[in-house]
């Protein structure tokens, strides 16, 4: 049945909403949420957080001059209803596709985006520096952040608002309190911002805000519930500790406290405000509600019935036969502990958790505390698996390097969603690990090219005691390459020759290894023969493999899932140091452009990257003086094949 939102319909952008009554804003954000619903049922994404949010982006909106007024979402996962209001409505079908709207706030998007997001905890900062580049222009408008209870876990938030504090501009911060994170959220703040809402007076409050409302015009209703809120028990709360004036907890769901309060705060006087709102993520969808994940991250779904579209089952993803090999490494030896930073599900360490429930930590969104808090299990004598996205793990690099790589301690980083991830764009690339990692002495890492290896990598791990160790793994699914009953560590420092040829040497690292297999085949189909070696290490690098290979072939093509400065770099250095580049060997480093990709599929990621097959095969005749002609052929075969 076609959606109808005759209200909606008459917003291009906010300054059609701004003369709303509180009754055709109510109309608005029921039909936003229809929209919502609507729209992520065909494109999939995250649906549960922007679902939570539908009044305060309404009430935002009217309330504030957008865009004249800067507002920074946190994260940017919500924002698809601030998408919808903000003249992008006609696109929003096309959310994380290839060419369409990215899945989180974008400057180079609208003008409604005035920082782009997608890691979180950023939002404060970023609009404290909107805020002091206004003052400092004489400017008069709002800057306002908004960022969610489980992103208040990062310490990033505290430096900013310990910031915040001490200048003490205006500035407005919107917290968005659903008890949630991607998973329930962990930590001591969660446990404060519950006192603050289960506090007598957040319950009378609404009690009153229901009745008084009504009886009162709505503006005596919502000044009377903010000086009652201010006045409350609870003052003195952290954030004023810090230099904010606190105010609330309010439903972030009724409108008739949401418009007359963020009034009262743009019209307020001077100096930082955090107002906190109380919404339910996933609000207005049955299913998502009911959901344990309020429907954070989904697929395409059926808007009757709330069942998503099931993925083509195969193999068992990377995710799990990390976690499944952790659990049996875990079984031999009590020292093994895992960490994760508010991503259980995402890292597979809520599998672990089941088994373990001692020893699984989930430190929230705080991968920085994350790292050196597995340093000092290791130098504790623990065998910590710090599981932590590649991008995510960039947030805790000075960690790796100062608390962990100087002090040599036996730290293993699980680095999942290593290379490009599809949906989520450049944001979430795992680009950069092997580069960041690679660089440090003393540093074991490795890159799996399908489940079996990367089973192997984890027995290896758990068996380096004497330094860090790090293994990375692609979002999504293995090969579906048979699982030995015993799984054997690896040799340290030992890659591997997978096809034997002679006149060509492709040395993959990680999964590019099957690509790299197709390119072989369409090689010597050609009559050109091909040797395929999977390194495994980046670091150490099998010398003696790698040698062999620049001596007794013509061409030798590296390729990796990670940027220009890993894997490539490090063969060309030793490559050069030994003087094998002195006798006119013909090297290509295949790595990923030296550009942040937009989201589209992984595949098609591959292809704007030129990290597929036919683009291997191009470069190992590009090196041997071929013409674009022979390039061609392979092409064709590869794609009839
Ligand atoms: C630095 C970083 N670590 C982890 C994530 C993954 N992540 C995305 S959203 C989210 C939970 C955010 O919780 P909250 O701020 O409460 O927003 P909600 O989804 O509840 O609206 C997490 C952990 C991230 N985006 N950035
Ligand atoms: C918004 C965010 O950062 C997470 O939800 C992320 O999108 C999860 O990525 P995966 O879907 O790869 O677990
Ligand atoms: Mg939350």
């Amino acid at each position: 049945m076609a959606l109808t939102t005759p209200t909606l319909d008459q917003v291009r952008e906010p300054s059609d909403m701004r003369n709303f009554s509180i009754d055709q804003l109510r109309k608005l954000a029921d039909e936003l949420r229809a929209e919502t619903i609507d729209a992520v049922s065909v494109t999939g994404g995250h649906l549960g957080a922007g679902l939570g949010v539908v009044e305060l982006t309404t009430a935002l909106h009217h309330v504030f001059d957008t865009p004249r007024d800067t507002l920074i979402w946190d994260v940017g996962h919500q924002c698809y209803p601030h998408k919808i209001l903000t003249g992008r409505r006609d696109r929003i079908r096309t959310l994380r596709q290839g060419g369409g709207l990215s899945g989180f706030t974008k400057r180079a998007e609208s003008e409604y985006d005035p920082f782009g997001a997608a890691h979180a905890s950023t939002s404060i900062s970023a609009a404290l520096g909107f805020a002091v580049g206004r003052d400092l222009k004489h400017e008069d408008r709002n800057v306002i952040a908004v960022i969610g209870d489980g992103s208040m876990s990062a310490g990033m938030a505290y430096e900013a608002m310990n910031n915040a504090g001490h200048i003490g501009g205006r500035l407005i911060v919107i917290l968005n309190d659903n008890d949630m994170s991607i998973a329930p959220p962990v930590g001591a703040m969660s446990h404060y911002f519950a006192r603050l809402v289960s506090s007598k007076s957040y319950r009378s409050l609404r009690k009153l805000g229901k009745g008084v409302a009504k009886a009162l015009h709505v503006e005596e209703a919502a000044r009377r519930a903010e000086e009652y809120m201010r006045g409350m028990a609870m003052g003195g709360t952290l954030f004023e500790e810090m230099g904010f004036r606190y105010v609330g907890p309010i439903d972030g769901h009724d409108l008739d406290q949401l418009v007359p309060v963020l009034r009262n705060v743009r019209d307020g006087d001077n100096g930082p405000v955090l107002v906190h709102v109380v919404t339910q993520k996933g609000k207005g969808y049955a299913p998502a509600e009911a959901a344990d994940d309020k429907y954070h991250g989904v697929a395409k779904f059926n808007v009757v019935t709330g069942e998503q579209q099931k993925s083509k089952g195969g193999p068992p993803s990377y995710t799990k036969v990390f976690a499944q090999q952790l659990i049996r490494e875990a079984e031999k030896d009590d020292s093994v502990v895992a960490i994760t930073a508010a991503m259980p599900g995402g890292t597979g360490l809520d599998l672990f958790g089941e088994r373990f429930p001692d020893r699984m930590f989930d430190v929230g969104i705080a991968e920085q505390h994350a790292v050196t808090f597995a340093a000092g299990l290791a130098a504790d004598g623990m065998k910590p698996f710090a599981a932590i996205y590649s991008t995510f793990l960039q947030r805790g690099y000075d960690q790796v390097v100062h608390d962990v790589a100087i002090q040599n301690l036996p730290v293993r980083f699980a680095i999942d969603r290593a290379g490009l991830v599809g949906a989520d764009g450049c944001t979430h690339a795992g680009s950069f690990d092997v580069g960041y990692l690679g660089q440090l002495p003393g540093m074991v890492l490795m890159a799996a090219a399908d489940e079996v290896e990367l089973s192997r990598m984890v027995a290896t791990a758990t068996q380096i005691d004497d330094r860090p160790s790090a293994f990375r793994y692609p979002r999504g699914n293995g090969t579906g390459i048979g699982m030995p009953d015993v799984i054997e560590p690896l040799e340290i420092g030992r890659g591997r020759i997978v096809r034997e040829g002679s006149r060509i040497a492709i040395l993959s690292l990680g999964t590019r290894l099957g690509e790299s297999l197709k390119a072989a085949d369409a090689l010597a189909a050609q009559g050109f023969s091909t040797t395929v070696a999977d390194a495994r290490f980046a670091k150490p690098l099998d010398e003696d493999l790698i040698l062999r290979l620049a001596r007794e072939h013509e061409v030798l093509i590296t390729v990796e899932e990670g940027a220009r400065g890993g894997f490539g770099a490090f063969v060309l250095h030793m490559l050069a140091e030994k003087g094998a580049l002195d006798r006119g060997l013909k090297i290509r480093t295949m790595t990923l452009p030296d550009v942040f990709q937009d989201q589209d599929t992984p595949f098609n990621m591959y292809e704007e990257a030129g990290l597929n097959a036919r683009h291997i095969a191009a470069r190992a005749l590009e090196a041997m003086g071929h013409d674009e002609a022979a390039a061609e052929r392979i092409a064709a075969a590869l794609a009839a094949s």
